[in-house]
């Protein structure tokens, strides 16, 4: 349960509420994004619960974790693998999964959704937790670009609401962005940043503005090598190849797009782009619109830009 730096006085009043340390944490969505969290909460000693809407999807994302369990422990372990083996049982140990999320969250400290990116679907959520959870949980949302005032908004619990914001591959990437709103208590930010660090991560804090740092810069990069291409001024091939070797990044933007999924990267363009009409960085892409109504949406179904099968 909850550990807290300050004991509490009268009964779990907003204001009441301390430095939770965070130790039990649920985790919504077991999709790319909800697993990899699992994965690297439940390697650093957290206890996991791992929610989804069916089974098959939470046995697909725990047989995920076991096989990256296995690529992380090939090199850490190089030399040692009954150690390895060790550090994999326990890590999974600590992973359960459930596919109702009001029935879990009761002994949590932690409620992080990473499921599908509508605000819609993430207020109710959060609103339906709001009620069960304890007083003392803090919620955040692995949101892209929604802001976080309005997921927020369908809960009571505004100050023990923020953003943890990781990057794909999880258990790779070592950012977190920690988004506070105006609301968000300076013990609920400190939380989530021991958390993050917790998770061997490194953060840096975010103000609750569209895409926080690393997507108010990426989108627009994203849309315009779209354009680009639509264009005809390259191939996607050449652009990746260009944008690597010219620019050392490791994956090219086609390649990049396919491996987010591109009914995210639609998702996001069709929130800012109803928000700013008139502003031609965040206007919608053909080819896009075209690949995600055919259920083409990258590397998880197999095709996008690039072909997987
Ligand atoms: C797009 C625009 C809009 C976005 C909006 C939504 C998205 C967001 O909100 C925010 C985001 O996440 S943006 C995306 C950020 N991610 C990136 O930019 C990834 C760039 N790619 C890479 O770093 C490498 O290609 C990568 C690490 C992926 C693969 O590297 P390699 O090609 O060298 O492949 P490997 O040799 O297989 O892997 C390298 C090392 O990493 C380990 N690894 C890879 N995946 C893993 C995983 N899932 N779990 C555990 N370990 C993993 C792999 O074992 C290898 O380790 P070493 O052997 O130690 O090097
Ligand atoms: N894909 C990426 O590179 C990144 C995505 N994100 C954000 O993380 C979130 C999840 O993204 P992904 O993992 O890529 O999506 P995904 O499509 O791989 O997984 C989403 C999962 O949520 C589940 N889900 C949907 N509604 C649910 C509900 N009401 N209750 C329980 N489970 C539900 C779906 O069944 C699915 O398994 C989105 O908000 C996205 O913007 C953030 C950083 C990077």
């Amino acid at each position: 349960m909850a550990f807290f730096t300050h004991q509490i006085c009268r009964g779990f009043s907003s204001s009441a509420v301390r430095n939770v340390v965070i130790k039990h944490v649920t985790i919504i969505g077991g999709g790319q994004m909800g697993a990899g969290i699992a994965q690297v909460a439940a390697s650093t000693g957290h206890s996991v619960t791992l929610v989804d809407t069916n089974e098959d999807i939470l046995k697909k994302a725990v047989k995920g974790i076991e096989g990256n369990l296995k690529r992380v422990v090939k090199k850490k372990f190089a030399d040692k693998p009954e150690a390895g083996e060790e550090f994999i049982q326990k890590a999974l140990q600590n992973v359960s999964t459930s596919t109702d999320a009001g029935s879990v969250v009761q002994g949590s400290d932690l409620v992080l959704e990473a499921i599908v990116e509508n605000l819609k679907i993430k207020q109710d959520l959060f609103g339906g937790l709001d009620k069960l959870a304890p007083a003392h949980t803090i919620f955040a949302s692995n949101t892209s670009s929604l802001p976080i005032t309005d997921i927020a908004s369908s809960t009571n619990r505004l100050d023990r609401f923020g953003g943890l914001h990781f990057f794909n591959p999880v258990p790779v990437m070592k950012l977190v962005e920690v988004i506070a709103t105006s609301a968000t208590s300076q013990e609920t930010f400190d939380s989530l940043l021991n958390f993050s660090k917790k998770l061997g991560k490194t953060s840096v804090s975010c103000k609750d503005t569209p895409g926080f740092i690393v997507n108010r810069l990426l989108l627009p990069y994203i849309m315009e090598v779209i354009r680009m291409y639509e264009r005809g001024d390259g191939s996607k091939e050449d652009i990746d190849i260009a944008m690597k070797l010219g620019c050392g990044y490791p994956m090219g933007p086609f390649e990049l797009a396919d491996y987010v999924g591109l009914d995210t990267i639609k998702f996001i363009m069709d929130g800012w782009s109803a928000a700013n009409p008139d502003n031609p960085v965040f206007a919608q892409s053909e080819l896009l619109t075209k690949l995600v109504a055919e259920g083409k949406l990258g590397k998880k179904t197999g095709e996008g830009f690039y072909k997987y099968k």
